[in-house]
């Protein structure tokens, strides 16, 4: 892979800015402070700061004004409604705090107003920008040149790019501002991410095996279609199972979460030659083709909020159970069956919680498969990799995982085989042929 061959000149930039930075030279560094909030808008976790800091720290040891550049959850979200609960826990965590460049109407009378606080020495002295929600601006989504030129222009000709997690996105901050400029590096945790998942498209995928949870099959169906053929085993379940029991088998799934409007795609898998999706329980270690592997038994309920019974049954009996009903998690004989397969693996990439992780009487599925996949990381049997906010907000820190990536959107798209607009322009200019 090209990017591979660059790594070495991308990740240059420490040596670069110690030679090239001069003291109180602006740094566009894009960031993703995306982090998850709760129903009161108040963020519920902060590693996406912490993820930052070392090539944030390093620019200031450097003598330069780190500029962050980040979107924030949905578009008419602002980094003022969060600016101080993120720079109480900066503090606590002894970071540096950010300045939050006020938010104006326009994305150039933000440029404007960042460009007058950035020519005030004594205002820049070891201090981190960031500019407001970079989606609040129309700019942004529209992969702007003009508004990539000028911040280039005003701001800074140095872009690092620290969010492999936005690299699916092919928005200005993200695409047109590094194609725009020749001094682009990637940052000291993008190039963590790159090093660890860059060898992932040269594994030898007959002895893999994809886990695939999660609430919607439309957003997984691109890398299930690229490793049908490649890989042995894809286990799915959460809403992708529940769709594909729903509408490829005719099961009654009650009021589980599904997707509608997927018939056709699961009819294109049903006709596939190259998979066959069955119940986990007739798992083949043998298979010649593509096994996508269902759940055989499940944990479910008449709703999850309420304390109510939760009844265990087997995927036969989904069609005779004449309750309400939705299904939450996996069952027993489904964990086992897991386990079973993954002794015999050397990879195992995981995407996405396998039942509704939030409520603890629904994690058990995820959680053993958890713990399954770190005691076969740890004893040297296989290689984990696991992307998704959700998933990796299960992993606990004695869990021993190979590799846990910063992307969800982006760690799939990378997996089926994409080219990454934000990692492309780390490659490319805008005056390549
Ligand atoms: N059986 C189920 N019923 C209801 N919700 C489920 C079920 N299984 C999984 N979920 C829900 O799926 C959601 C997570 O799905 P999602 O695909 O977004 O995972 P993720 O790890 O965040 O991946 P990504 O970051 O790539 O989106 C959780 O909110 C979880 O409760
Ligand atoms: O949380 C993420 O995966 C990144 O911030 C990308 O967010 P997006 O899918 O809204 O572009």
């Amino acid at each position: 892979m090209k990017i591979l061959d660059n790594l070495q000149d991308l990740q240059n930039f420490q040596n670069f800015f110690q030679k090239r930075l001069t003291k109180n030279r602006a740094v566009l560094v894009r960031v993703d402070f995306n982090m998850p909030t709760d129903q009161s808008g108040r963020i519920t976790n902060f590693q996406r700061l912490e993820k930052a800091q070392d090539t944030i720290n390093f620019i200031l040891e450097c003598g330069g004004i780190p500029v962050l550049l980040s979107h924030l959850g949905k578009k008419y979200e602002k980094f003022e409604m969060h600016i101080k609960q993120i720079n109480s826990y900066l503090k606590n965590n002894k970071f540096h705090e950010l300045h939050l460049v006020t938010e104006r109407s326009n994305f150039s009378e933000q440029i404007t107003a960042l460009q007058k606080l950035l020519s005030i020495t004594e205002e820049t002295e070891k201090k981190v920008f960031l500019i407001e929600n970079m989606r609040l601006y129309e700019e942004e989504e529209k992969n702007s040149d003009e508004a990539a030129q000028m911040l280039i222009s005003e701001i800074s000709e140095f872009y690092i790019n620290e969010a492999f997690s936005c690299c699916h996105r092919k928005h200005m901050s993200m695409y047109s501002l590094p194609m725009h400029t020749t001094y682009k590096f990637c940052g000291i945790r993008l190039i963590q991410e790159l090093q660890a998942i860059l060898p992932l498209m040269k594994v030898n995928f007959e002895d893999t095996t994809i886990i695939l949870g999660g609430a919607k099959i439309s957003t997984k169906l691109p890398l299930i279609k690229f490793m049908i053929g490649k890989v042995r085993n894809i286990i799915v379940s959460g809403g992708i199972a529940n769709t594909l029991l729903k509408y490829g088998f005719n099961y009654n799934t009650g009021s589980s979460l599904t997707e509608i409007g997927m018939e056709l795609e699961i009819n294109n898998l049903l006709c596939n030659k190259n998979c066959k999706i069955v119940p986990i329980n007739l798992y083949k270690e043998d298979s010649e083709i593509t096994q996508i592997l269902l759940p055989s038994d499940f944990h479910i309920s008449e709703d999850s909020r309420k304390n109510l019974e939760i009844l265990k049954i087997n995927i036969q009996e989904l069609n005779i159970n004449k309750q309400q009903f939705s299904i939450f998690d996996i069952g027993n004989a489904t964990n086992s069956a897991i386990e079973n397969i993954l002794q015999i693996q050397k990879t195992v990439i995981w995407n996405g919680p396998l039942g509704m992780y939030e409520n603890e009487k629904f994690k058990q599925g995820t959680d053993h498969v958890m713990n399954i996949l770190s005691r076969l990381t740890k004893n040297g049997t296989i290689k984990s990799f696991i992307g998704g906010g959700d998933t990796i907000a299960c992993i606990k820190n004695e869990h021993n995982i190979t590799h846990i990536s910063d992307g969800g959107g982006s760690f799939i798209s990378f997996l089926s085989g994409n080219v990454l607009p934000g990692l492309a322009s780390m490659l490319n200019t805008s005056n390549s042929p």
